[in-house]
C-alpha cells in the first residue's frame, strides 16, 4: 500500500509566525505513530493540515494519495479527535454517537456502547454536565470506533484519569491488533504511550527534528550505573545526557550506541547497563536541538 499521508516541506505560517517550517515526512499504513513536541511547537497545526482544517503557506500534501480539501475520498477515511472538541449546547452522549456513527463508515456501534461501558459513561447525560475526563471519554470512544484508516488523537486525555487513560492504550492496542489501520496520536505523556508507539516523530518551534523508528530510538541511549570513580572513568570521551551520584555511586545517561569493546569495559568495570526511556531522551533532544540547522527527516 502507498503512503498514507505525504508531507513535502509543508510550511504554515501565521503572518510573521512560522507555526510549521518545511517539514518533511511520510505516514505509513498501518502503524502507530507518536507526534510529540513541546508546547506550542506546532503538532495542532501539523494535524489540522492534513484533516484539511487548515491551508498550509506552502509545500506538498498528500492524504491517501490526493489533496485532502474539500475530498471526501480522503476525509471519509480521517477521524480527528481533539482536546477542545465542542458540541452543540442540546447534545447528549448519545447524540454524539448518533452523529459518529452517520460519519464514520467503518463505525461499530456494539463495539462503541463495549467502550461507553468501559468508560462509564451516561448515555443520557448532556454533553455539557459532563465532567472534564468525561468528555475526553467521548472523543476517545468516537475515535476508538470509528475505526477510520487514518485516526488522529490529539491530546485526546484532558482531565482523564490514570485508569482511565490505561484502559484507553488497552482497548487501542486490542482493536489495532484486530483492525489494523493508521492513529497518529499526538501528547505530552511519552513514557505512558512509549509502549504503544511505533514511530516517533518530534516537532520542535515548526520544525521535524526526529523522525524514527520507536525501536531503534529506544536503543539511542542507555543509563550506566556503579561506583562512581567506574562510571566516570567510562563515560570519558562519552557524551553524557545526564549524571546523578548519590554517595559512591553514579549513574550516567550516554547517547550512542555502544559497541563490544564499551561493553566489556562497562563489565570490567562492574558497571550496569539500563534502558533510558523514550521521554528522557526526547526531552534531551528538544532541550539540544537546533532547530535553525534541524533534519528535515525522510
Ligand atoms: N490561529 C492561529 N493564529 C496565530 N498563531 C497560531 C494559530 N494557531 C496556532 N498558532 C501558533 O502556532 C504555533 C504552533 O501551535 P500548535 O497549536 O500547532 O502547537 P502544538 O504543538 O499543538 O502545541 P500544544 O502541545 O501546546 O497543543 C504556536 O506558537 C501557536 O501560538
Amino acid at each position: 500500500m502507498t503512503n498514507i499521508v505525504e508531507v513535502n516541506g509543508l510550511t504554515k505560517s501565521y503572518g510573521k509566525m512560522t507555526a510549521v517550517d518545511h517539514v518533511s515526512f511520510t505516514i505509513q499504513p498501518n502503524k502507530i505513530y507518536g507526534l510529540l513536541g513541546r508546547n506550542g511547537a506546532g503538532k495542532t497545526t501539523i494535524m489540522q493540515m492534513i484533516s484539511a482544517q487548515q491551508f498550509a503557506t506552502s509545500g506538498e500534501l498528500k492524504v491517501f494519495g490526493e489533496e485532502p480539501f474539500e475530498n471526501s475520498r480522503v476525509l471519509d477515511q480521517i477521524c480527528f479527535i481533539k482536546e477542545s472538541q465542542k458540541y452543540p449546547d442540546t447534545f447528549h452522549v448519545n447524540d454524539v454517537m448518533a452523529v459518529a456513527k452517520s460519519l464514520y463508515p467503518n463505525w461499530d456501534d456494539a463495539y462503541a456502547h463495549a467502550l461507553i461501558e468501559n468508560f462509564r459513561l451516561p448515555l443520557k447525560r448532556k454533553i455539557k454536565k459532563l465532567s472534564r475526563g468525561m468528555l475526553s471519554s467521548v472523543g476517545i470512544v468516537v475515535g476508538l470506533a470509528s475505526r477510520a484508516p487514518l485516526t488522529i488523537f490529539d491530546e485526546p486525555y484532558l482531565g482523564l484519569d490514570a485508569v482511565a487513560r490505561v484502559l484507553f492504550y488497552d482497548r487501542l492496542l486490542e482493536d489495532y491488533a484486530e483492525f489494523p489501520r493508521t492513529v497518529i496520536l499526538s501528547t505530552h505523556l511519552i513514557d505512558e504511550v512509549s509502549r504503544l508507539l511505533e514511530h516517533v516523530l518530534v516537532i520542535d518551534q515548526g520544525k521535524l527534528i526526529l523522525n524514527e523508528d520507536a525501536d531503534a530510538l529506544r536503543g539511542r541511549a542507555c543509563t550506566v550505573s556503579g561506583l562512581a570513580t567506574a562510571v566516570d572513568a567510562f563515560t570519558r570521551g562519552k557524551e553524557v545526557l545526564e549524571r546523578t551520584a548519590i554517595g559512591a555511586a553514579a549513574s550516567a545517561t550516554i547517547l550512542g550506541t555502544l559497541n563490544e569493546r564499551d561493553r566489556k569495559d562497562a563489565e570490567s568495570f562492574g558497571l550496569e547497563f539500563t534502558s533510558v526511556s523514550m521521554q528522557q531522551l526526547i526531552i534531551h533532544l528538544t532541550r539540544t536541538s537546533n532547530v535553525g540547522k534541524g533534519s528535515e527527516g525522510e
